[in-house]
């Protein structure tokens, strides 16, 4: 062969690899991207993953980590601005996944057919000085909106539902998906895991213990009083003192305002937040595989309390929430904290479900 035309493939070989891989390309005369396309059709077998909100400070290292899951194999990256980039960084990660971004609202239906899991950070953050629900204004239509299109493109799709104010927005998704007569409880669950890993973490900390070998329940809601650490039923059994329990609980039911006046304007937990999305993700996809004895706390539709939805611990399993667990015994410290929170949270659902009944 003349030396040239072997000069002339090694160089279509490496434009090959140099193709933007947002994979919503029309084009598939081309046999670059023909190969590119066949590729990701035929990607390892697994669950497919998309991430809405997936250009934001939590949607990035989000997207990184769901990249690294084994059990991933198609991530779909949606968000209204700077996909492209987020995915063209993402994509060359030498990871199973395979990745495909999606702009703005007109691929937003594109980004949710076949989806088996959708995760959702789409929405402000807070500032200093704000609580989360000084966020319903603009967050509670996005919310809406993207739960449109999962009732449209991906009924039976498990939903993360991570914007805040969760205690509202999932109230939100439930309504909308009622609406479209597409509403199923197991699918649906408020992420509270961040509250779980700042117990587990600050729990060890007084305790002197390695935080993975902690466990602390986390229930309520996931705002200010309506985050009720059960300290009297940490894993392993322990004791605190009164001065602990009353410093334990109120750093980690203000642990989000921490980070948020730790950021002086730039935003709220974001790193944090995505390994605890990564966490729960993880945990749903291994219920949907069909592992046996997988609890998690989540907020999700609920019989608990009189409340129609609250977090708890609840069993994950292939149909998503096979059972929403009970609080088990309470101390009279956690008893007047429940009654607190659902005081708040009470308000807190009703909002949510009169946005969208309005
Ligand atoms: N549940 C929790 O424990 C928890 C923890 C941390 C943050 N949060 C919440 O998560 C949300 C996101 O936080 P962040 O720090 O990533 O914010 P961010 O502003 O950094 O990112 C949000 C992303 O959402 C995108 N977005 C806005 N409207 C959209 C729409 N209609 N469709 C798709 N994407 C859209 C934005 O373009 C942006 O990229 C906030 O509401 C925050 O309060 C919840
Ligand atoms: O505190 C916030 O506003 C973000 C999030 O809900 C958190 O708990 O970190």
């Amino acid at each position: 062969m003349h030396p040239t035309s072997n000069v002339n493939q090694r160089i279509a070989r490496i434009a090959a690899h140099l193709q933007p891989p947002n994979l919503q390309m029309e084009d598939d005369a081309s046999s670059n991207l023909n190969r590119v396309n066949c590729r990701a059709k035929g990607g390892a077998t697994g669950f497919k993953v998309a991430i809405l909100g997936a250009a934001g400070g939590i949607g990035q290292p989000l997207g990184l980590l769901m990249k690294m899951n084994p059990l991933v194999s198609v991530l779909h990256l949606y968000d209204v601005v700077n996909t492209p980039g987020v995915t063209a960084d993402i994509s060359h990660m030498d990871t199973g996944a395979v990745v495909r971004g999606f702009l703005g609202q007109q691929q937003l239906e594109d980004a949710l057919i076949g989806m088996d899991l959708v995760i959702i950070p789409a929405g402000v953050p807070r500032k200093p000085g704000m609580t989360r629900d000084d966020l319903f204004n603009i967050n509670a239509g996005i919310v809406k909106t993207l739960c449109e299109a999962i009732a449209k493109c991906c009924p039976k799709a498990i939903v993360n539902l991570i914007s805040n104010p969760v205690n509202s927005t999932v109230p939100i998704a439930a309504e909308v998906f009622k609406r479209a007569g597409t509403y199923d409880p197991k699918r649906l669950l408020g992420v509270t895991m961040l509250d779980v890993v700042r117990a587990n973490t600050f729990v060890a900390e007084v305790l002197g213990l390695d935080p993975r070998d902690v466990d602390v329940p986390v229930v309520g809601g996931h705002a200010g009083v309506t985050i009720l650490p059960l300290l009297s039923q940490v894993k392993p059994p322990c004791a605190f003192t009164p001065k602990e329990i009353d410093y334990l609980t109120d750093r980690i039911q203000n642990g989000g305002t921490e980070v948020v006046e730790a950021k002086a304007g730039a935003g709220s937990a974001t790193l944090s937040m995505a390994y605890a999305a990564v966490k729960f993700a993880d945990a749903c996809l291994r219920g949907l595989r069909g592992d046996s004895g997988i609890i998690e706390c989540a907020f999700v539709d609920s019989q608990v309390t009189e409340l129609p939805f609250f977090a708890s611990k609840v069993r994950l399993g292939r149909c998503g929430v096979e059972e929403v667990l009970p609080l088990g015994p309470l101390n009279e410290y956690e008893r007047e904290g429940l009654e607190k929170a659902k005081k708040e949270l009470a308000a807190s659902i009703e909002k949510g479900i009169s946005f969208v009944r309005k």
